[in-house]
């Protein structure tokens, strides 16, 4: 019998979790306890779900009914969507934005996370005018300078050239040594088998199976999982 917390140190438990857009329920989870102390993959069809569970995990949307309780008594999360805004000014001042709301951070920090993701030379240049390799990383540096204990990352290398996405995931791993927990959504199978600890598998708005990486991808459990790497993989 597998341990109910599968040796999870943290966790988030949600309990009879759903939510709702338009009258159509789009999750429904009675019950999954999601490890906060490792990186974890949520995949899934386009439309399963994904990206509503991390901003449900974030707190930028409540369920219309259930509970989210974290095992830790202090969760900071800062989540990274997909098409992230950005004001009409240079890239450092969109960095420096994150000093509203913790004006802790100083300008050396803020310079020192502008050469560590390497966008010294495009400090001044108008950020909606970045590349989308270029916006994920000033996106990834607001999150080192918040410090979350939860970094949440919604398709962190979508449309990515392949040596943004290594640099992308090298930044990943570096959250992870740093002692925060990382759950990110990925079409990249192969991505998450690099990356990832733990999976969440979402289909239709439900968590079909969950568990360590390499168990589900050697000998997925339900037959959503199965048809979802079959194709996936058929794709790559
Ligand atoms: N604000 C919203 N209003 C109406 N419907 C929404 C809203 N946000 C999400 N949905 C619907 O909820 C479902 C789940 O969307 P979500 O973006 O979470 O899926 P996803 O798994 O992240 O998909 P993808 O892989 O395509 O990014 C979809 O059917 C979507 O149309």
């Amino acid at each position: 019998m597998v341990d109910a917390r599968e040796n999870m140190n943290h966790f988030i438990e949600l309990k009879e979790i759903i939510v709702k857009s338009d009258g159509r329920i789009i999750l429904n989870i009675p019950h999954a306890l999601i490890p906060t102390d490792r990186i974890c993959a949520c995949i899934g069809p386009n439309g399963a779900g994904k990206t509503t569970f991390l901003k449900l995990i974030d707190g930028l949307i409540t369920p219309d009914s259930g509970s989210i309780v974290h095992s830790s008594s202090e969760t900071r999360s800062s989540l990274v969507l997909h098409h992230t805004p950005m004001i009409k000014a240079s890239a450092r001042i969109n960095m420096a934005l994150v000093q509203d709301a913790d004006p802790s951070i100083s300008s050396a920090d803020i310079d020192a996370v502008i050469i560590q993701i390497g966008l010294s030379q495009l400090a001044n240049s108008p950020a909606h005018k970045l590349s989308a390799g270029e916006r994920q990383k000033l996106c990834l540096g607001r999150v080192m300078l918040q410090k979350p204990n939860l970094v949440l990352l919604d398709e962190p290398t979508a449309n990515l050239d392949p040596t943004t996405t290594e640099q992308v995931e090298e930044i990943i791993r570096q959250f992870r040594q740093r002692g925060s927990s990382v759950i990110f959504t990925s079409h990249q199978l192969a991505q998450v088998q690099r990356l990832a600890d733990y999976i969440v598998f979402i289909d239709h708005g439900e968590i079909k199976e969950k568990g360590p990486v390499g168990p589900f991808f050697s000998s997925p459990q339900t037959q959503a999982a199965k048809r979802y790497l079959h194709q996936e993989l058929l794709s790559e």
